[in-house]
């Protein structure tokens, strides 16, 4: 967004060279994961045991079967009988017009159009959730059945990374509209961070737990699976109630769920939450996603890194997320936006940061 004296808003993600370095390291890093995994050293910072021929990285059957999925999800998204939801209206009403800075690089990388549309297909919207979130969980769910025929049954350890992603994706699409009032839909462009990001990191690099755990199965006891259950929960809890009440809140202030909470004003005419989840750290509901990203982590053991790396990434992902989301919010609110630093100190971790 171009400030008053029209001088070019501070570029994100390092600029045009930090997007072409992603654009590069992305997809990279996904490849070396997808060939980690299936190795027996399952070494992540090692190099890759090995580099399949294109004859093995290409199939045309493969790309008939993603345009195929990706078609049928178009063909569900596009159903009559589903529930519009009007997306966030800007202060005056209208829509602010993002300058073409003509920067390709930077440009491709994070998108210029923020609401992409052919008719009422809205592919941002539609990317978000659908073919990405749904194909994970269908990838997990492939890698219990292939461990049932390989092992005679899933392990406990599976059955775990299964439930806890499928509960997260269902939370998602139960929560359908919540997505409107999200980063991705409210600011970022439709470019190739999130092309990309919806359907290739998401369904391949979020279901890399269960991958491992096909190819390097881990014993889990049920106390220690209890434990895990319990960090899930209190993740989830805290996932959903943050979220749930600002979104209840944006929707309706008024709402006796969100009314006795206590507000700070701000001269957009909205008001910020400074107590209830929203008092405790200024992105709770990050909290309670990184809990579930360490119990989606437990349950492939200690003895390889690589299954951490979703828990590293998102953790990196999230604080990045965090700073430029607060520089969103101090254009937004200004001093109300200080005021409320001031009295919620922290940002994801309570008396840590
Ligand atoms: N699994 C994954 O890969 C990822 C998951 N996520 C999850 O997505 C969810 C949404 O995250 P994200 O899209 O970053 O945005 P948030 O849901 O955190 O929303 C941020 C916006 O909320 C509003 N807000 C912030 N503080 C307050 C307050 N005190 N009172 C009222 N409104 C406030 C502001 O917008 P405004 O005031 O304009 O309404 C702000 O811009 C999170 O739970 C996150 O964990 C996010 C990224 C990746
Ligand atoms: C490829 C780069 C490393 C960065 C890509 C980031 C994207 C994968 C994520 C950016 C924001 C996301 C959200 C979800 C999934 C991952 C991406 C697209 C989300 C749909 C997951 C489910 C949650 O319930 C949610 C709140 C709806 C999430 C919204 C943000």
């Amino acid at each position: 967004m171009a400030s008053p004296q029209g001088s070019r808003a501070p570029l994100e993600f390092g600029g045009p060279l930090g997007a072409a370095a992603l654009m590069l390291l992305l997809p990279a890093t996904m490849f070396h994961l997808l060939l980690v995994v299936r190795s027996g050293p399952a070494r992540l910072l090692g190099p890759p045991p090995y580099l399949p021929g294109l004859q093995v990285l290409w199939s045309p059957r493969m790309l008939l079967l993603w345009l195929t999925w990706l078609g049928l999800q178009a063909a569900l998204y596009l159903l009559p009988a589903r529930k519009v939801a009007e997306g966030q209206e800007l202060k005056d009403k209208s829509r602010l017009l993002y300058p073409i800075n003509g920067n390709p690089i930077y440009d491709f990388f994070l998108g210029r159009e923020l609401n992409p549309r052919v008719w009422s297909f809205d592919f941002k919207y539609f990317c978000e959730l659908r073919p990405g979130l749904i194909g994970w969980v269908l990838i997990n769910l492939a890698m219990l059945m292939q461990e049932a025929e390989l092992r005679g049954s899933p392990s406990l350890a599976m059955w775990l990374v299964n439930g806890f992603q499928l509960l997260y994706v269902g939370d998602a699409l139960w929560h359908e509209e919540a997505v409107l009032t999200t980063m991705d839909i409210t600011h970022d462009g439709f470019g190739f961070m999130l092309a990309f990001g919806d359907l290739a990191w998401v369904p391949f690099t979020y279901s890399l737990q269960a991958q491992f755990l096909l190819h390097h199965p881990q014993p889990l006891g049920l106390p220690v699976a209890s434990v895990i259950c319990l960090i899930n929960a209190v993740g989830y809890y805290i996932f959903r109630g943050a979220n749930s009440q600002k979104n209840t809140f944006r929707k309706n202030p008024s709402d006796p769920r969100v009314a006795d909470l206590e507000t700070i004003p701000t001269a957009t005419g909205r008001q910020l939450l400074v107590s209830g989840w929203w008092g405790m750290v200024r992105h709770p509901n990050y909290l309670g996603d990184l809990i579930m990203a360490l119990a989606w982590s437990l349950p492939c053991g200690v003895s390889h890194l690589l299954p951490y790396f979703y828990l590293l990434y998102f953790t990196a992902l999230l604080v990045h997320r965090e700073a430029r989301d607060e520089q969103q919010c101090l254009q937004k609110y200004g001093l109300a936006w200080h005021e409320y630093c001031r009295r919620v100190p922290y940002r994801i971790l309570p008396y840590i940061y």
